[in-house]
């Protein structure tokens, strides 16, 4: 529940901060964290925006009721994109592949799937980090049993990741209890979105990321936007399950992708077949093969099918990622992460070269 020291923590900035008070676009304090979203600066250079989010901190901080601030800035308007043009690249890219991982309705498993794929991306040895963008709806911390787990901090080097099995995760859920539904606008989740993306520090003196795997949110085009204008991304992968109503909202979240410039690398089915847990047998209980004809119909290649098993549902709840263990769900992630990247890979053009006439 939000509580009352938004209200304080309005007053405070209103006083001690009347020219940053005026950016404010939202605040929210919930469990002792204060979320401050502020507009972009008019001045978009002439700013010391690190010197402002230090200022709104030490305010903050002097609320009775606040333990942390996160200051997220939000993104510049339309404008931007050619103003940027002849600036130099504002941020190195998180990470050379970097794939989104989306579906078109809620429940088809796609966070359990992009949770796994990354598992299975730290099984062949690859430096691996997962945004979990779906800020409606955050699933990374129980996904990778990571529930109690403090907060993110903000240091030097930017925000440091969480980790656990292997990854490097950011997620809104260890910016709020997980059991507390966020109300996010269109511009904070995009604000937060391009935060997660330009801010953390995936390095963490252990090397660059090799790949790095965004849990979409469902929704508008908000977040497929943020993305697509603010890092250089693989593309996009979509998990359905094989009925046709889900292939009907699979489809339309590709067409978001591809409405925002994002090509979609592939289509992954989950809750293909019932395996068996005590025979080991599969059952076609949803009609398996749908999403391998829809890809084909749809002209993108088909990535790869999970079946539905419980202890693929035991394991996320209990914070393990089956990617991670022995069984034939760790071999179906295998194949499925491996053609995914061959894909990314092989979709990954150089940048464009820039030609100035005289
Ligand atoms: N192949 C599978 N076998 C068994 N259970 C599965 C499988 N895939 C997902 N589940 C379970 O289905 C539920 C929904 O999965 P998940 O949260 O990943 O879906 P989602 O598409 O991300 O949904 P939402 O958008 O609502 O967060 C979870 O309880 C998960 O453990």
């Amino acid at each position: 529940m939000q509580d009352d020291s938004a209200h304080t923590a309005r007053r405070a900035l209103e006083t001690q901060l009347p020219d940053v008070h005026r950016r404010v676009s939202a605040i929210d304090v919930r469990k002792g964290v204060a979320t401050v979203v502020l507009a972009p600066p008019e001045d978009a250079g002439g700013t010391d925006e690190a010197g402002v989010r230090t200022a709104v901190e030490a305010a903050l901080l002097g609320v009775a009721g606040i333990e942390r601030v996160r200051v997220i800035v939000e993104s510049e308007r339309q404008s931007a994109p050619a103003a940027r043009r002849s600036e130099p690249a504002p941020f190195k890219p998180p990470a050379p592949v970097i794939i989104a991982v989306g579906s078109g309705k809620g429940g088809v498993g796609k966070s359990t799937i992009a949770a796994n794929l990354a598992g299975a991306c730290v099984r062949q040895g690859l430096r691996t980090g997962l945004v979990d963008a779906d800020v409606f709806g955050p699933s990374a911390p129980r996904l990778f049993g990571l529930t109690d787990a403090p907060g993110l901090r903000k240091t030097d080097a930017g925000i440091e990741p969480l980790r656990a099995h292997g990854v490097k995760l950011v997620s809104t859920g260890f910016l709020v209890g997980e059991r507390e539904p966020v109300v996010w606008r269109g511009p904070m989740v995009t604000g937060a979105i391009r935060q997660f993306l330009t801010e953390v520090n995936w390095d963490g003196g252990d090397g660059p990321l090799d790949v790095l795997i965004i849990d979409m949110p469902p929704g508008t085009g908000d977040a497929q936007l943020a993305i697509a204008q603010g890092v250089p991304i693989s593309g996009a992968v979509i998990v359905s399950t094989p009925q046709t109503v889900a292939l009907d909202d699979a489809r339309k979240a590709m067409a978001l992708f591809e409405r925002t410039e994002i090509p979609v690398l592939g289509m992954i089915e989950n809750m293909s077949f019932f395996l068996c847990p005590h025979c080991g047998e599969g059952s076609e209980i949803f009609g398996r093969g749908g999403a391998r004809a829809e890809a084909g119909q749809m002209g993108i290649p088909f990535l790869g099918e999970i079946p539905l098993h419980p202890s693929l549902r035991v394991a996320s709840d209990e914070g393990r990622l089956v990617a991670l263990e022995d069984g034939p769900l760790a071999g179906a992630f295998e194949r499925a992460a491996s053609a995914m990247l061959e894909t990314a890979r092989t979709a990954n053009r150089p940048a464009p070269e820039i030609v100035f006439e005289d």
